[in-house]
């Protein structure tokens, strides 16, 4: 038996975009997401979120699931378009009213909200002023981090203000595959350090509820697939792990990326708000990242972490998402945040999960058995990273229900729930039920 510690918060996680649909209903305004999704060759056979699980309007069916689970917190996103629709400006009563029942619901089941305030569904009508590479974003996020604490502060008891501020830059303004679809190094930069100037002028405004406020960052152990790729490595590992957590946890850029992209956006003051005290750090883990020095053409010396490119060692097991499934990495991780960072917070892990070949079999069931070995490995590790000292507060599955998996649509499933997107059927899979024995032991059998 591997237990976890008393008190330890059991999850699962999802986001807006993911599951809701009811793009336009009630007074939602325009994503970049649906602007994204609806491009030609954007997401993968033209999938687009406008129904996704139709989570908007069986919020209570889903919610039954996580009692099912018998699970102590629920991390989702408020989606800014259906609170704010132009991103500023009018207020949508609609969409703070379902986001109050969803927390109030959550609270009458004894079910801990994590709310999550931007999961990448930045309002169009502020991309349509620049987006995150518009410094007028930051003041933006700040009042909407407002209206949501004077709706919600006096019941939510942790906020998490971004998720994955590296994702939403590199990926969304500096390669492209995410929306805004936009591919340059200069805009991915700048786009990261609004972000985290978002987070930072969000923190005072929620530390005003009664919640307590984190931050959540995708974070990858980084190794080298040959000596020689040493350097490149650590350019990697400095443009995924260290450009955020030395800003939210030291009040700094580091300097050899500072050096290496000529970075010099930062204004007096920026760095201190960053670096506003947390009361929790959210991990999202889910392999680790192998690096070979690419001898390929760099587009730009500012382009993030291209001078390298990922190289995945043959003989490692992957998911269908193409990582490798590497459960010691999260312990190692976990392990050297807790040596780089003195500062370091408690820590949730916010988000792991794998997506496999998922299918309903003729007796009508699904038999995970890839995603149990695989959160089984992963739960093993988080319990080596406790045991070896790390101040780790909670655990949440990626992801309660197969949902719009992004750039890959409705082609990736990492539910513990499977979705039948045709008829919004909702079929417990094996992992939901072992999850499910795992919640109510505290820990690994
Ligand atoms: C390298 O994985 C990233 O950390 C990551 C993986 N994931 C994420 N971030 C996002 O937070 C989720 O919205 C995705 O659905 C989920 C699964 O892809």
């Amino acid at each position: 038996m591997r237990a976890m510690p008393e008190g330890f918060r059991w999850g699962v996680a999802t986001a807006a975009y993911q599951i809701e649909g009811s793009v336009s209903a009630d007074g939602r305004g325009p994503s970049i997401w649906d602007t994204f999704s609806a491009t030609p060759g954007a997401v993968r056979h033209g999938d687009t979120g406008a129904i996704a699980c139709d989570h908007y309007r069986r919020w209570k069916q889903d919610f039954a699931l996580l009692s099912e689970l018998g699970v102590s917190a629920y991390r989702f996103s408020l989606a800014w378009p259906r609170i704010l629709p132009e991103g500023t400006g009018q207020v949508n009563q609609s969409g703070l009213d379902h986001y109050r029942r969803l927390v109030d619901d959550l609270l009458a089941r004894g079910i801990e909200p994590v709310v999550t305030l931007y999961h990448w569904d930045l309002p169009q009508a502020l991309q349509d002023r620049g987006g995150w590479t518009n410094r007028a974003t930051i003041d933006a996020f700040a009042r909407y981090a407002e209206v949501v604490a004077e709706a919600l502060g006096d019941r939510v008891p942790r906020w998490i203000t971004l998720n994955e501020p590296w994702v939403s830059s590199f990926v969304g303004y500096g390669s492209g595959r995410h929306a805004p679809g936009i591919a340059d190094g200069r805009s991915a930069l700048l786009a990261a350090h609004h972000l985290l100037c978002a987070h930072g002028a969000a923190v005072p405004v929620l530390r005003e509820t009664s919640g307590q406020v984190g931050v959540t960052v995708n974070l990858s152990p980084v190794r080298p697939v040959t000596p020689e790729d040493a350097d490149a490595a650590r350019r990697v590992d400095g443009c995924q792990n260290r450009w955020f957590l030395d800003p939210l946890l030291a009040g700094r850029y580091p300097e050899d990326m500072i050096e290496w992209y000529g970075f010099a956006d930062a204004e007096p003051g920026d760095l201190e708000s960053i670096a506003a005290p947390l009361d929790f750090l959210g991990v999202n883990y889910y392999t680790r990242t192998w690096v070979a020095s690419g001898d390929r053409d760099v587009p730009h010396p500012v382009h993030p972490s291209l001078d390298a490119h990922q190289v995945l060692p043959e003989k490692l097991p992957r998911t269908l998402m193409g990582w490798t499934i590497e459960p010691d990495g999260l312990r190692e991780l976990l392990v050297r945040l807790r040596t780089d960072y003195p500062g370091l917070p408690p820590v949730l892990i916010t988000e792991n999960g794998a997506a496999f070949d998922d299918y309903v079999d003729p007796e009508g069931g699904v038999d995970d058995e890839e995603r149990i070995a695989f959160l089984a490995g992963h739960l093993s590790a988080l319990a080596d990273a406790i045991d070896a000292g790390v101040d780790v507060r909670g655990y949440f599955c990626w992801s309660l229900l197969d949902n719009f998996e992004w750039a890959e649509g409705y082609g990736r499933r990492f539910g513990l729930y499977h979705v039948d997107y045709a008829t919004q059927h909702r079929l417990a899979k094996a992992s939901a039920r072992w999850y499910a024995d795992v919640v109510k032991r505290n820990g690994l059998p």
